[in-house]
């Protein structure tokens, strides 16, 4: 979706006012006692050490699929989720372990506005209550008369009318009711908004209009602004830095237009390549992920794209080309998920009239979960592809996983690439920009 939006100023040089150390936020999965006894404690690694500064008057945009966590972010740094392991700092003070009573001084200044403003917005309340009520509880106003002249006030300033004050949230269109969310979180002048996705639940005719509205207000009030959003064409004219979330961690940080110019994590690179060019000659170069993404509950060990990155780094003894252990490395994948089995493969030979014996069934197995021909592999790996193939025929499930495994290794799925600096301010958590910083 292109997007216009008013000339956005970049600012990145204010103090930091937030300050997130390895956070981490894991849900238990285990139902109870029976669970526990037999060992099934399972969690979901939704935030899993994550690293950000956000600045004074910044709009730091978090980017990534749904489900890698960005949510989760939010409200943990927010303190509605108690964190797992890390650390939260608001203007030097540590908020992450206080109680909700202790928290109720830093909420004032640290606001959120959700994807959803209806779910969010009571429907039994007028827009003046909605706006007033936390007003109230924080002290701002003299009484509530005031109270309800700074809330007539605050709908003006989002493109409201002071008239819709004694309106019902089902009263507004989706945009309107974002904007009565986007000045209920300013009626108590925060610091700092959350703004979980908040357009993608509009028509994209008001899409630009709220984001724009953010901006105007950002200057305004003098806010950071920490955008939350699930895919990169939105975040262009908003943001001034980006950080991109991938399974629970951040793989690339960097000031808007270095990450649109100069990306180095091979997942940025893709997430940039899905947003739509005014070129169509640009259109071309579109990067189609391996696969989906894999459970938070077991991540992938090492970097934990290995499993989908299209530039995923050959083991230093493989006698090929990078290209043939990509493929190599998508069949091993492809066994390690067991994503065709021999029955299938058998009710599809049968279908197309042919035979279902063991080799036709590994033959017709490996021409499905190798991208390429096995004979343009090296002679090892084009072996090792083979026997892995009769063993999936002949169900050897576990045989076939040791073979791709021992076969078709990679420094990636070993070991956890550390974030290295890749120009001011652009830091990326990637085995191949590690390497090409120490070269
Ligand atoms: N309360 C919860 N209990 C258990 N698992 C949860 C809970 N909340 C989130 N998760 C899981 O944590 C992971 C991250 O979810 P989260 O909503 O933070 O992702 P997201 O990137 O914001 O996705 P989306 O864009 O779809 O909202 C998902 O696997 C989700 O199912």
């Amino acid at each position: 979706m292109s997007m216009q939006t008013t000339g956005h100023k970049k600012r990145t040089d204010g103090e930091p006012l937030l300050t997130v150390r390895g956070l981490k936020k894991h849900f238990d999965q285990s139902s109870g006692v029976l669970d526990r006894l037999v060992g099934d404690t399972g969690s979901v690694r939704a935030v899993d050490g994550v690293d950000l500064t956000v600045h004074e008057g910044e709009t730091l945009a978090i980017v990534g699929e749904s489900g890698c966590g960005k949510s989760t972010l939010g409200r943990t740094v927010l303190n509605l989720h108690d964190a797992t392991a890390g650390s939260v700092t608001y203007r030097d003070e540590e908020i992450s372990e206080l109680s909700a009573g202790e928290m109720r001084p830093y909420r004032r200044n640290l606001q959120m506005i959700f994807q959803d403003p209806l779910a969010s917005l009571n429907p039994r309340q007028t827009v003046g209550e909605i706006l007033t009520a936390p007003m109230e509880v924080h002290g701002i106003g003299a009484d509530g008369e005031e109270r309800l002249e700074r809330a007539k006030e605050l709908l003006q300033r989002v493109g409201l009318k002071p008239a819709h004050i004694d309106r019902y949230p089902n009263q507004f269109s989706g945009g309107q009711q974002q904007r009565v969310g986007i000045a209920r979180a300013l009626s108590l002048e925060p610091d700092l908004i959350i703004a979980d996705e908040p357009v993608s639940a509009l028509d994209v005719s008001v899409q630009a209009q709220i984001l724009n509205l953010l901006d105007e207000l950002q200057d305004d009030f003098g806010l950071s602004l920490v955008f939350i959003a699930h895919n990169l064409s939105v975040v262009r004219h908003v943001a001034d830095r980006v950080a991109v979330m991938y399974l629970g961690k951040v793989v690339e940080t960097a000031p808007v237009e270095e990450l649109y110019d100069d990306p180095q994590h091979p997942y940025t690179k893709s997430l940039l390549s899905a947003v739509p060019r005014i070129d169509p000659g640009d259109r071309d170069d579109r990067i189609i992920l391996e696969g989906t993404v894999p459970s938070p509950l077991n991540p992938p060990t090492g970097c934990r794209f290995h499993t989908r990155c299209p530039m995923v780094i050959p083991p230093e003894d493989w006698a090929g080309s990078e290209e043939n252990f990509r493929a190599a490395f998508t069949f091993r994948n492809r066994v390690l998920s067991g994503e065709l089995d021999p029955d299938a493969a058998k009710t599809r030979l049968s279908a197309e009239g042919k035979n279902t014996d063991d080799e036709t069934v590994a033959s017709y197995l490996v021409e499905q979960l190798l991208p390429c021909n096995p004979a343009d592999l090296p002679p090892n790996a084009a072996d090792a592809v083979w026997e892995a193939g009769d063993a999936l025929a002949t169900e050897q499930r576990e045989r076939a996983e040791e073979v791709v495994t021992a076969a078709f290794p990679s420094p990636c799925e070993r070991e956890t690439p550390q974030p290295v600096s890749a120009g001011e301010g652009h830091v990326a958590a990637c085995h191949r920009v590690q390497a090409e910083n120490n070269t």
